[in-house]
């Protein structure tokens, strides 16, 4: 990742010196209305909605500014590495691809343009439970480029275990284990679209790709489990015979929703997935199934940083989901601290929610993280310009790290630390 900095800048420059503006904006206010213009409104409302009145998104962005950055100077700086040691691998820059599911609704290619980007850039990506691509399919895209595996524990241990024992062989490094997302948060955008992406079949594809899923589903159709509710039964065929004759057939999005096994597919997924009795004695089982390190995503107090170490994590992955599930809840940035002075240096700090630009990454840095999950930024990019869209954000937001790094008097990302910020407002 050294020089990439300096490259994406020339690069930008150069290509404005002949009138070409990036179609990508570089700015993140930009980047947010530029992905909104290219998405459908269903699409747009749950990548871009959050819980609520999307007051802990907000707050997770706004907590950037009350930790403002001390510049130093005359300080040789004319060399800045970028890369970090987590769970005994090295990586080439602390940023990872956050998870995130469902990508298909921001490009027809999703895993496969994300895995794109991330081998361009050697950046590696963290898969998710919801995505739209199997695993395995990813890990062969990526090639070389390390991938972690992020898991949504559902209802039916069987099936955690085998997601988790697929992506251990599939090569993963790191299993993530997000705890914050045992129920989907109230997303009022979704709610007024009436739109749930795994209802229409999208975003299950590692259930779908699973052993142990499938036969959970086909036991179901096996029991003639009825799909419909007889009274929609009848609305729903007259509405299909009327598009056959004006010869609208609805195709793909039919036959997903509608057709026995992959609804049955829809059903079973809506069962396993919500998992709220999961507890701090289950993370014992994750040890019996596999051996890669663990970081439990969605820690927010000190407490729970705590009692993740005392049972034995390798991990610990500050975030509130970017805001999606507890509106009001505290800015993910805001607990950082606190969960750094508990975690005391034994454990690598992931962080993520409100990262928008290399400045926001140089804080997080400073309070005591060691790498940090880009999230919405590169699915905007992704949405605008598929792949290259994907690498282009990621690729700046290392580029503008650097030059934060240079022009604070940083010498390298192991050099950040909490004096380079000024202590916080309150408020
Ligand atoms: C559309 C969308 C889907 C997401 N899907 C997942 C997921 O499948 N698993 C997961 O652990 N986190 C998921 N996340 C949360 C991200 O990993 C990350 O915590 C969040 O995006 C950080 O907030 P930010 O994007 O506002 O910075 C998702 C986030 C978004 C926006
Ligand atoms: O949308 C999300 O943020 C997410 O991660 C999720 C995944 C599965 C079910 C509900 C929410």
């Amino acid at each position: 990742m050294d020089g990439i900095g300096r490259r994406e800048q020339a690069l930008l420059y150069a290509r404005g010196t002949y009138g070409h503006k990036p179609k990508v904006p570089v700015d993140a206010d930009r980047l947010y209305e530029a992905a909104h213009k290219v998405m459908s409104p269903k699409a747009w409302g749950y990548v871009a909605g959050s819980a609520g009145r999307n007051r802990t998104d907000k707050a997770n962005q706004d907590a950037f500014s009350r930790y403002p950055i001390i510049p130093r100077m005359l300080r040789d700086v004319s060399r800045r590495p970028m890369g970090v040691t987590l769970f005994g691998e090295e990586y080439a820059s602390p940023l990872l691809f956050a998870p995130i599911g469902v990508l298909e609704m921001a490009h027809p290619l999703a895993e496969g343009a994300v895995a794109s980007a991330a081998r361009q850039l050697d950046m590696p990506m963290v898969l998710s439970t919801q995505g739209s691509t199997p695993m395995e399919a990813v890990a062969a895209a990526l090639g070389p480029t390390k991938f972690w595996y992020q898991l949504y524990w559902s209802s039916s241990d069987a099936l955690a275990q085998s997601l988790v024992q697929r992506a251990e062989a599939a090569g993963a490094k790191v299993l993530v284990v997000t705890l914050d997302t045992h129920a989907m948060g109230w997303r009022c955008m979704d709610l007024d679209e009436g739109f749930l992406p795994f209802a229409l079949g999208q975003g299950i594809a590692q259930y779908t790709s699973d052993p142990v899923f499938t036969a959970l589903a086909a036991d179901r159709v096996a029991a003639g489990t009825r799909s419909l509710a007889p009274k929609q039964a009848p609305t729903l065929a007259a509405v299909w015979a009327l598009a056959s004759i004006i010869g609208h057939y609805p195709g793909k999005w039919w036959d997903k929703a509608f057709s026995p096994a992959p609804r049955a597919a829809v059903d079973t997924f809506l069962d396993v997935f919500p998992c709220p009795h999961l507890t701090w004695h289950d993370l014992a089982k994750l040890r019996e199934w596999t051996r890669l390190p663990i970081v439990l995503k969605g820690i927010q107090s000190a407490e729970d940083a705590r009692l993740a170490l005392e049972h034995g994590v390798d991990g610990i992955g500050v975030s509130n989901h970017g805001g999606r599930q507890v509106d009001g809840a505290v800015a993910s940035l805001d607990a950082l601290e606190e969960v750094a002075r508990e975690v005391g240096g034994k454990a690598p700090i992931i962080f993520d929610s409100g990262v928008r630009n290399g400045a926001d990454v140089f804080k997080a840095l400073a309070l005591g993280a060691s790498a940090v999950l880009v999230g919405r930024p590169w699915l905007y990019g992704l949405a605008i310009d598929g792949a290259q869209g994907a690498r282009d954000v990621m690729a700046r937001i290392a580029a503008e790290l650097d030059l934060t790094m240079g022009l604070a008097g940083v010498a390298g990302v192991r050099e950040i630390t909490r004096e380079c910020l000024k202590v916080p407002k309150v408020g």
